[in-house]
């Protein structure tokens, strides 16, 4: 396969990198007042601002080559037919075609998936609405007023960010917790505020064989059994979401409580498949249905549109410009809206898990970064904490900035110096557009004493700006946006990874780790302490755990 590095291509855009040094934001604004505007593009209801990047048209079009020469348009429709992309498991990736509307049809190795995925959708429905109703009720006859949801990873992350992402719907009574983590304090704190006997357990796994998962499923079984008396109470309690039929049913959950997936589904893009069962039920199948339609409106819009204002495409390429080309290895996402509080742990696992790779498709070395290190904190939190690296730092951090137009709720504030009261929404969206200034034109020596500042002071509030940064901006925290925002981000996910020439939906890195962990769990709970087998630091820290547990 073609090694992009070695590509005119690369070599071009390689090429303009010297010259983006000789410019700045300020100067690029300046000479081109349209730029805000013309460098803005819209994909479904996100106006998606990218004038604010270290970019001139050259660059972006050398950009827009790079993906020409990757066969980007190719790549991207083999993965919307269902070629099976995922190499290395011999696998089709097929999240798209969870949000296909139920007239589409597609049909991989014979069968119709789009049928497939209605039909447990109509089943999730069915549960959804029951259990809203209070039709459905626990083994004493109570109605259902917590979901528990059991999972780790994109059995986890996914619903629980939708979760909080969609709180001013659920108008329901029924919330829900969310256990991941193998630690006990997490299932103990979560037993310890619900009742039993009101709770409904969705145990979701994909392979239904993750430890931390079946660990947590296994006590909390134990934990329901006991509290409400009977074994039988499983069947009212306890429901599963997997592609494991058969592990699901050797737990104890009968196949009408499982609701399945495929193989094709990628943990860290399942959330729009049965793995949301939980939002499905706090928020309303409605929202549910209305969230796949954002992510189908992103489908659309990265799978037709041309380059040049394909909303993941431009991101995608922007970031192989800072990481390949500029040297960041960051990148920070910061949500003007508490209620996407979790968007970026979300976002962690979905470029973390798919772009850590440093071998190709074929197996050679790549020679150039793959991926970036997500991260980030609601705003304007993150103004309080880690935003003075950014703006005077000497690291190149790109950052994402999402912010939405009318909030579902607001509350007003006496400001000093104001005769009104002041939106707070307002305030926290000028805190945005003031960041992303700050960090684009900063503020030169030569302003800095224009106030009057000591010149002994003037080199330490200088703010270097010329530091980008993309605005996503969308009407509101709808369930459509948030199915576009996440869509959105798959696809950045899968154009990098198309023109790196790496497999973006494998993660055999986490397997070591897991192997391990069974190895290193044996040697802490053997009866006797064993010879050191492993290395001379383990060795001793097993020891020192052994003695601290009171095992010799
Ligand atoms: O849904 P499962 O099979 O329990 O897996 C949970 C997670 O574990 C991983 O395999 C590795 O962390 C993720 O890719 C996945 O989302």
């Amino acid at each position: 396969m073609t090694d992009i590095s070695t590509t005119e291509q690369w070599a071009a855009v390689e090429g303009l990198v010297p010259s983006i040094g000789e410019v700045t934001l300020r100067e690029l604004f300046d000479a081109d007042p349209e730029r805000g505007r013309r460098m803005s593009v819209t994909a479904g209801d996100l106006h998606v601002d990218l004038s604010k990047h270290l970019v001139t048209d050259e660059v972006l079009h050398a950009l827009t080559e790079l993906a020409h020469a990757a066969r980007l348009p190719a790549q991207r429709a083999a993965m919307f037919r269902g070629d099976r992309i995922n190499t290395t498991e011999d696998r089709s990736v097929l999240h798209t075609a969870l949000r296909l509307p139920a007239d589409a049809e597609l049909v991989v190795d014979g069968s119709d998936v789009v049928a497939d995925v209605h039909a447990v959708l109509a089943r999730m429905t069915d549960l959804a609405d029951r259990v809203r109703s209070g039709e459905w009720t626990g083994h004493t006859g109570e109605r259902i007023d917590t979901v528990v949801n059991i999972g780790i990873g994109g059995s986890d992350l996914g619903p629980v960010m939708v979760d909080a992402a969609l709180r001013e719907l659920q108008t329901a009574g029924i919330r829900a917790r969310y256990v991941s983590n193998v630690d006990p304090a997490d299932l103990t704190a979560t037993l310890a505020e619900i009742d039993p006997a009101t709770t409904l357990v969705v145990v979701a796994s994909k392979t239904f064989t993750t430890q931390e998962t079946m660990a947590n499923a296994h006590a909390a079984r134990r934990h329901f059994i006991e509290a409400l008396g009977s074994e039988d109470a499983i069947a009212s309690h306890f429901v599963a979401v997997s592609t494991a039929a058969d592990k699901v049913s050797d737990f104890g959950i009968a196949p009408d409580n499982m609701f399945g997936f495929w193989d094709w589904v990628g943990g860290r893009y399942s959330v729009s498949s049965a793995i949301g069962l939980s939002v499905m039920i706090t928020a309303g199948p409605p929202a549910f249905v209305e969230m796949l339609e954002g992510f189908h409106t992103m489908d659309l819009h990265f799978a037709t549109e041309a380059p040049e204002h394909n909303a993941p495409v431009l991101m995608a390429l922007l970031g192989i410009w800072y990481t390949c080309f500029l040297g960041a290895q960051s990148k920070a996402v910061i949500p003007y809206a508490q209620d996407l509080l979790r968007f970026p742990a979300y976002l962690q696992q979905l470029t973390m898990e798919s772009l850590g790779k440093s071998v190709r498709l074929d197996g050679s070395d790549v020679t150039y970064p793959t991926g970036e290190v997500y991260w980030g904190e609601p705003g304007t939190n993150g103004q309080h904490a880690f935003f003075q690296l950014l703006h005077q730092g000497t690291q190149l951090v790109p950052v994402d900035f999402i912010g939405v137009a009318r909030p579902a709720a607001d509350l007003d504030a006496d400001v000093p110096g104001a005769a009104e009261p002041v939106s707070m929404h307002d305030m926290l969206m000028a805190n945005l557009f003031a960041q992303s200034r700050v960090l684009a034109f900063g503020k030169t020596e030569e302003e800095v004493l224009a106030d009057g500042v000591d010149p002994a002071l003037a080199p330490h509030k200088v703010m270097p700006g010329n530091r980008p940064s993309t605005t996503i901006l969308a009407p509101s925290l709808s369930p459509s946006v948030v199915g576009q925002l996440i869509a959105l981000y798959e696809h950045i996910v899968f154009t990098q990874a198309a023109i790196l020439g790496i497999n973006a939906f494998d993660q055999w890195g986490v397997e070591l780790g897991k192997a391990q962990a069974g190895e290193l769990l044996s040697a802490l709970t053997a009866e006797a302490h064993r010879e050191p087998g492993f290395d001379s630091s383990t060795d001793s820290l097993v020891e020192i755990y052994r003695e601290a547990r009171g095992r010799r």
